[in-house]
């Protein structure tokens, strides 16, 4: 049995619920991969990194927030299909629900950054993997 890895370990953050019950979601830029659509922010585990530590640097460098590791809790993931699909690696992405933060989003790396009710998040164009996030996490 191969034992060398083969998905890419992705992490992504539920940051929420604000004041008014509302979820921050960050739209990709032009340019990169699905480029337009909106996700649940996050990024790639380095190597030697742990998720929650990956999520908290990732966060900072994409929008300035801090996000508390100590209350991050696991809360859904979702992976493509390792036999289809044209990556060079599928995607294990892994979300926590991130409730307590400080600070407020900028966009630092060109992405849009926008809270959402569920609802809305629901109805927002979305890649693969966070569509079915959505529907795990939002019920
Ligand atoms: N959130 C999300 N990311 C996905 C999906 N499918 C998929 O291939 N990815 C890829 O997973 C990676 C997420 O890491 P990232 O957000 O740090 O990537 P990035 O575009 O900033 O960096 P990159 O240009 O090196 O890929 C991206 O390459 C993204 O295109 C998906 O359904 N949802």
């Amino acid at each position: 049995m191969e034992s060398n890895p083969t998905y890419l370990p992705v992490v992504a953050a539920a940051i929420g619920p604000d004041g008014d019950g509302r979820w921050l979601m960050h739209r990709r830029p032009e340019g990169k991969a699905h480029a337009g659509l909106w996700e649940f922010p996050g990024g790639k585990i380095d190597a030697g990194e742990g998720a929650r530590e990956a999520l908290v640097r990732e966060i900072e460098e994409e929008c300035g927030l801090s996000l508390d590791p100590e209350t991050m809790r696991e809360a859904a993931f979702a992976a493509d299909d390792p036999r289809g699909g044209t990556r060079a690696r599928p995607i294990l992405l892994l979300l926590y629900h991130c409730p307590r933060w400080s600070g407020r989003p900028i966009s630092r790396e060109g992405g849009e950054w926008q809270w959402f009710a569920p609802h809305r998040i629901a109805q927002l164009e979305k890649p693969p993997l966070d569509r079915q996030l959505c529907a795990r996490f939002f019920g």
